[in-house]
């Protein structure tokens, strides 16, 4: 199949910035911490920003036994209050991270859930981690987020106001590549995927880079994956940190360290279409082969 005269199906470059930080127990705490981050990046930015993003549970510790006690109704809770005041306070989009969030009409179980703040402070966006992080690596790593979590039950596509549309992951979802293909397909064709993401010392340097390349290689998409910062003086879990931006060739554009770190970003909209263009791998799927699970009624895509 030939491919069509592309439009970029992002709009207008979109400037943006990922706020690395650590989160401690004291939830007022990591709440103050993130308005503070918020407002340094608004401020320090050269150009004007478009959208901040935070890292997977920025404001609770990445803890199986802790999730309960973190969690918050939505929208009732306090966490999507302050994001909502600092998106309209702003008026910047804001990919909330995550937080476990406590759903009482669904016998209280708990969820990792990611909300997206309009400039005006609405939710456009509310993704549930949909692959829960359950591993085991010999003299590695054990997590079981099954032992306290649920995992959503739907893809996470929504459009991010005149800019075009994005799909929304949560970390161990970016193994998972059938997220960010309905994302990019037609009727979505959205521009990026966004993950929040909290790695390990064990998997991070084995595969955090090379998922974000993939996902955006395979799609043609930005990846834009943030996560939180190393956290050595306080033990626990330890975060990869690397909060990173890949573009649709699977460059990486820009890169964080391990520490506390504002990092900024442009997603430049003539890089899609030439990639695209040049390597067309997205007009010459053969789903008369393998079939095509993405399209109308057929994958399960949040309509927030
Ligand atoms: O997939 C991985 O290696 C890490 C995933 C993870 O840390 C998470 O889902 O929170």
């Amino acid at each position: 199949m030939s491919s069509p005269v592309l439009k970029s199906p992002l709009s207008k470059s979109l400037r943006i910035a990922l706020i690395q930080l650590k989160a401690g127990a004291d939830k007022a705490a990591n709440l103050a911490k993130v308005s503070k981050y918020i407002d340094d990046a608004v401020a320090g930015s050269k150009t004007k920003l478009d959208l901040v993003m935070l890292p997977e549970c920025f404001n609770s510790p990445y803890a199986v036994d802790q999730f309960r006690n973190y969690a918050e109704l939505i929208p009732q809770g306090e966490t999507t209050n302050a994001l909502a005041s600092l998106a309209r306070k702003h008026k910047i989009f804001i990919v909330g991270g995550s937080i476990p969030e406590l759903d009482p009409s669904l016998d209280n179980k708990i969820f990792n859930t990611s909300l997206t703040f309009s400039p005006e402070g609405e939710i456009i966006a509310k993704h549930r981690k949909t692959h829960l992080f359950d591993i085991d690596i010999p003299n590695g790593i054990t997590f079981k987020e099954l032992v306290t979590l649920t995992g959503g039950d739907k893809a996470t596509v929504f459009k991010l106001g005149e800019f075009g549309n994005v799909g929304l992951g949560i970390c161990y979802d970016i193994r998972f590549p059938e997220l960010a293909s309905i994302a990019s397909r037609s009727p979505y064709n959205s521009f990026a995927m966004f993950y929040p993401g909290a790695f390990n010392t064990t998997t991070g340097p084995l595969h955090w880079h090379l998922l974000a390349r993939s996902r955006a290689v395979d799609n043609e998409l930005f990846t834009v994956l943030c996560s939180p910062a190393r956290d050595v003086e306080g033990g626990g879990y330890q975060a990869y940190g690397h909060s990173l931006v890949a573009d649709p060739l699977g460059n990486i554009i820009a890169e964080a360290g391990e520490g506390e770190e504002i990092l900024y970003a442009e997603l430049d909209k003539d890089l899609l279409p030439k990639a695209r263009e040049g390597i067309p791998v997205h007009y010459q799927r053969r789903f008369d082969v393998y079939g095509d699970f993405v399209g109308e009624g057929r994958a399960k895509v949040s309509d927030l």
